[in-house]
């Protein structure tokens, strides 16, 4: 007879880069923790995978800028306990109409919040980025603060801190049943564990976890084809150039953003993708091959970008899960406080991760949350659920 598994102060359901820095201050806060991830370590199911993400300061929202001043500060700490560098500073570059609402309302947002930031004009901008073509009427600035996140660097580092720090992480484990309680008893086909609370952080697969245990939120799963182009002249877009990330705001080829990375992980390739895709089955992500997304930027691409070969030589997968107003749920359940979500991350959730494994770590233990987490209440859906404050 196999001895009784103990009862946890805190399982984490869901080992992408959310669930892992929620474990992380967990176990750092000395709460036993149990990470459970459905795949086997490391996988590229998900929303965590691939090896860059932008990070940035310029937002049009005050509390997004507020909550990326301490997740710089959280990232460079998780930089030096793991000895690895996660961040590169190579600015981000925006460009969009001067008279569009979104350009300008990110501009105020960066000056209000006194971000530094260089703008542009059409001569200084020819100067400066001599292999972008910008567009007639479009604005240019420039977040300094930005740059590249080491996505997959960054997720195996956490969980390794979250392993030193005493975590157990038992993956290739699929929840597949959640009983709520004053100890929540989390099911797996191996095993069956309990809690004192619980933190579900599962990504795409959110709907699919959370409506068995009554909560039913509006998120739509969507496949983005992460495309990477070729530079006709190699290292040109380099990131070794310091080449900045770039978002292109309200393009004439496109209805949503258009966004890139410089050339890093595949040399010679440069990242420029489509900031939404098609609704897709997170278990079923590959049967969506709808590529109407990579007509477009082939368009841009050729357009803004004459340096870059205008057919993607790379296409690879993720997911977005969105909410209809593109932002997180970071709350309680409405019906059973130990449980703790935090989901619909709507494509620019990894940039604030040490910061959302922050407050899902207070809110777990009833603390007052570090950060205002009204814009993130699942109340805004359900006008008469509870919420986290
Ligand atoms: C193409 C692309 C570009 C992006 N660009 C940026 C960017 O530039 N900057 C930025 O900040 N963000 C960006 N993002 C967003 C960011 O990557 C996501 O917000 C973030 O990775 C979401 O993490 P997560 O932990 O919520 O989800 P996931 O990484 O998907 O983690 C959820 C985990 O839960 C597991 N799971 C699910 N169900 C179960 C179950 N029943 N039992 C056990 N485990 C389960 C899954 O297997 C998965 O590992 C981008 C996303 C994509 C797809
Ligand atoms: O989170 C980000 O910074 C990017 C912006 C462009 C779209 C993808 N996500």
């Amino acid at each position: 007879l196999s001895p009784p598994s103990p009862v946890y102060d805190c399982i984490v359901v869901g080992a992408g880069i959310q669930g892992s820095c929620a474990a992380y201050h967990l176990a750092k806060n000395q709460r036993k923790t149990l990470l459970l991830e459905q795949f086997v370590l490391p996988h590229s199911r998900g929303s965590s995978h691939g090896q860059t993400r932008i990070i940035r300061k310029a937002y049009k929202e005050d509390f997004y800028a507020h909550m990326m001043e301490e997740s710089y500060e959280l990232w460079a700490q998780l930089e030096k306990e793991a000895g690895v560098q996660l961040c590169r500073q190579t600015g981000l570059l925006l460009m969009g109409p001067e008279t569009g609402k979104d350009y300008q309302l990110m501009k105020d947002a960066m000056q209000r919040n006194k971000l530094p930031l260089v703008i542009l004009n059409p001569e200084e901008f020819s100067q400066h980025i001599p292999n972008v073509n910008l567009t007639g009427g479009d604005g240019a600035l420039v977040d300094t603060t930005a740059g590249v996140l080491y996505a997959d660097r960054a997720l195996s580092a956490v969980q390794r801190l979250f392993q030193v720090l005493g975590g157990v992480i038992k993956d290739g484990q699929k929840v597949t049943d959640i009983k709520p309680g004053p100890v929540v008893t989390v099911t797996t086909a191996a095993a069956v564990y309990q809690a004192k609370s619980l933190v579900i952080t599962v990504g795409t697969w959110a709907s699919k976890v959370l409506s068995p245990i009554g909560l039913n939120l509006p998120l739509q799963v969507l496949k983005i084809n992460v495309c990477y182009w070729k530079e006709k002249v190699a290292g040109s877009y380099s990131v070794n150039r310091r080449f900045p990330c770039f978002i292109q705001l309200e393009s004439q080829e496109a209805s949503h953003d258009i966004y890139g990375l410089p050339s890093n992980e595949y040399p010679g390739l440069m990242k420029v993708c489509y900031h939404t895709g098609s609704e897709t089955d997170p278990d079923d992500r590959d049967g969506q091959t709808d590529r109407s997304d990579v007509e477009i930027l082939k368009r841009y691409v050729s357009r803004c970008f004459p340096g870059l070969v205008p057919v993607p030589a790379v296409v690879e997968s993720c997911m977005y899960t969105v909410t209809p107003d593109l932002h997180f749920v970071l709350d309680y359940h409405p019906a059973h406080r130990n449980i703790v979500i935090g989901a619909g991350f709507s494509g620019h959730g990894f940039k604030f991760a040490p910061v959302v494994g922050k407050v899902l770590y207070e809110l777990t233990m009833g603390q007052v949350p570090s950060h205002d987490l009204s814009p993130f209440r699942i109340g805004r859906f359900q006008p008469h659920a509870g919420s986290a404050q």
